[in-house]
């Protein structure tokens, strides 16, 4: 279970305070997977961030599986980041390594020895049925194909949470349903509890659990997606509700409010 509390971030630029993310605080059930949505800037990527500290929060705390990784030292949450896999939109693969290298690459960072590295980097490129592509660079690859190595990348330390920062805006909608489909398989499979910052309503409603609704860093509205089959179930929020009309992104949505409200 990822427990976030109370969490805020503030961002200092020339001597001014932003708050980035505004007292959160997210309880998210082990195996789960958990959406998080909110116009751009709302600060979804900094809280997802937050939970493996890769933006240190500048105040409250986040547990994972009860170890309060906020009060944690150096060595210590290294470690504990073994524990965590993160996807990105842009895939981050290095660009001069191949698939099994990449894969290999933090297993090695994760102290792994060298044959067991080997092996385990082949099985997490077969998990997202990529294994054929080891040898290639991800020059050769398509967005669809980075994505499953970054995936396979993210398993291969056998993590309980994966962290997934707009895994589907960079690649096409057919794409989008496959890398889904692998992020769902994996979830139930290896009971990864999951987290995943879109904007892209389809992507949550097609693969969450739960959702979040971050508006300006704070967190407004939480619901169980079953909850939107619920006869008379109405969102409190205004992007809650376009979780109700299809196959929007909130980027669009945006657009057509700003639209609107200049018409
Ligand atoms: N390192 C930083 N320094 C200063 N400001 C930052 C930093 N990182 C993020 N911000 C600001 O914090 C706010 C939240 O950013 P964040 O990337 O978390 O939002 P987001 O909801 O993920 O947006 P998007 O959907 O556009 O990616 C934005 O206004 C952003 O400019």
């Amino acid at each position: 279970m990822i427990s976030i509390r109370d969490v805020s971030t503030v961002f200092t630029t020339a001597g001014t305070d932003f708050t980035a993310v505004d007292h959160v605080s997210l309880e998210i059930p082990r195996g789960s997977i958990q959406g998080i949505i909110g116009f751009s800037g709302a600060g979804k990527s900094t809280l997802l961030r937050n939970i493996n500290l890769l933006e240190r929060p500048t105040s409250g705390r986040v547990s994972v599986d009860g170890t309060d990784l906020t009060a944690l030292g150096d060595e210590e949450l290294r470690r504990a980041r073994h524990q965590i896999g993160m996807i990105f939109q842009h895939f981050n693969l290095l660009n001069n390594r191949t698939a099994q290298q990449n894969v290999e690459l933090s297993l090695k960072f994760a102290g792994v020895e060298k044959k067991e590295r080997r092996r385990r980097a082949k099985e997490a490129l077969a998990i997202v049925d990529i294994a054929d592509k080891a040898d290639s660079y991800p020059a050769r690859l398509s967005g669809g194909q980075k994505q499953r190595v970054a995936i396979a990348r993210a398993l291969a330390t056998e993590p309980k949470v994966l962290l997934c920062d707009e895994p589907t805006s960079a690649v096409d909608p057919r794409t989008t349903a496959s890398v889904l489909q692998y992020i769902s398989d994996i979830n139930a499979q290896l009971g990864i509890t999951t987290v995943i910052v879109t904007h892209e309503m389809n992507v949550v409603k097609a693969i969450a659990d739960n959702v979040a609704i971050l508006e300006e860093g704070r967190l407004v509205e939480r619901f169980d997606l079953a909850e939107l089959d619920r006869p008379g179930f109405r969102p409190a929020t205004e992007i809650g509700r376009y979780l109700i009309s299809d196959d929007i992104t909130l980027d669009r949505a945006a657009r057509a409010t700003k639209e609107l409200s200049h018409a």
